[in-house]
């Protein structure tokens, strides 16, 4: 019950988060939320610190200091809770290509305690959910770049989270194909999860319902796309971005519509 009334209130709770590698500071204090059926977009330039903080999001390793909540379990007291609600699509893909798509599915629904029925149903769920039913018993290995990524958001689908976490889930795609994910993590709002994305490509932000702007370990700004442009006094969010991280070599890429 606690943990329901948690769940509706905040899906994601980072507070002034640090972390170091020897005397180099990655994150100096970061602080950020993420609702349930929220999309934000973390944007950040190469070394902003992205990757380090997913790391810390995902239990990988413990901030030096703050605390991470995911639902209101804090990851280092009740780490098993805080990441059972977390579902993540890592920078580098994490699938064993050489097991079946479905297969790769079972390990994961195996981790989180997911087995028999339950879990066929629940697979049989996610891969329709993206498109893939028909894929269930290929090989990864013979996939598209772009399928191998859908079939990463089905897995990380398997356990219904109540965060999402991209990192820089569109590296290596085609614009149809990153457009094609980002749709698919955009409709998730309606299911309420929150969604963290984190991108150093600023035209994945652009339908986010919050931007928070990430540079040198610090939060620079943090509002709705539109906000940060009229604060900004430019005329795009790719400028009040380059704008803000001075110079920080965003990309803007170009996304075609899969609608
Ligand atoms: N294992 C490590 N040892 C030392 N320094 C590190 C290590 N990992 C990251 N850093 C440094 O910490 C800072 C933040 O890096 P991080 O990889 O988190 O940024 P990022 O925003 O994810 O960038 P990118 O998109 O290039 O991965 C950078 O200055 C980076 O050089």
């Amino acid at each position: 019950m606690h943990e329901d009334v948690v769940v509706a209130q905040w899906s994601l709770q980072v507070e002034e988060v640090r972390k170091s590698y020897g005397t180099r500071e990655a994150l100096k204090g970061v602080s950020l939320t993420v609702r349930p059926g929220e999309f934000v977009a973390l944007l950040g330039p190469n070394g902003a610190g992205k990757s380090t903080l997913f790391q810390l999001l995902t239990g990988l390793f413990n901030a030096d200091g703050g605390v991470v909540r995911v639902c209101g379990h804090d990851m280092q007291r009740e780490p098993v809770r805080a990441l059972g609600r977390i579902g993540v699509v890592f920078q580098q893909m994490t699938l064993d290509l050489d097991l079946s798509v479905e297969a790769n599915l079972v390990f994961h629904a195996r981790l989180h305690g997911i087995a028999g029925r339950e879990s066929k149903a629940r697979i049989a769920d996610a891969l329709q959910r993206l498109g893939l039913s028909e894929r269930a018993h290929d090989r990864v290995r013979e996939l598209s770049g772009g399928n191998r990524r859908k079939v990463e958001l089905a897995r990380a689908l398997v356990h219904k989270p109540s965060v999402l976490l991209m990192d820089e889930a569109t590296v290596g795609l085609d614009p149809a194909s990153r457009r094609q994910l980002l749709d698919e993590v955009l409709a998730l709002r309606e299911g309420g999860v929150g969604i963290l994305w984190a991108s150093h490509l600023v035209d994945e932000a652009e339908e986010a319902d919050r931007v928070i702007v990430l540079h040198r370990g610090k939060i620079l700004a943090e509002g709705t796309p539109q906000s940060l442009v009229a604060a900004s006094g430019v005329a795009s969010l790719a400028e009040a971005f380059m704008t803000m991280t001075e110079g920080g070599e965003p990309s803007s890429g170009s996304l075609q519509s899969s609608k």
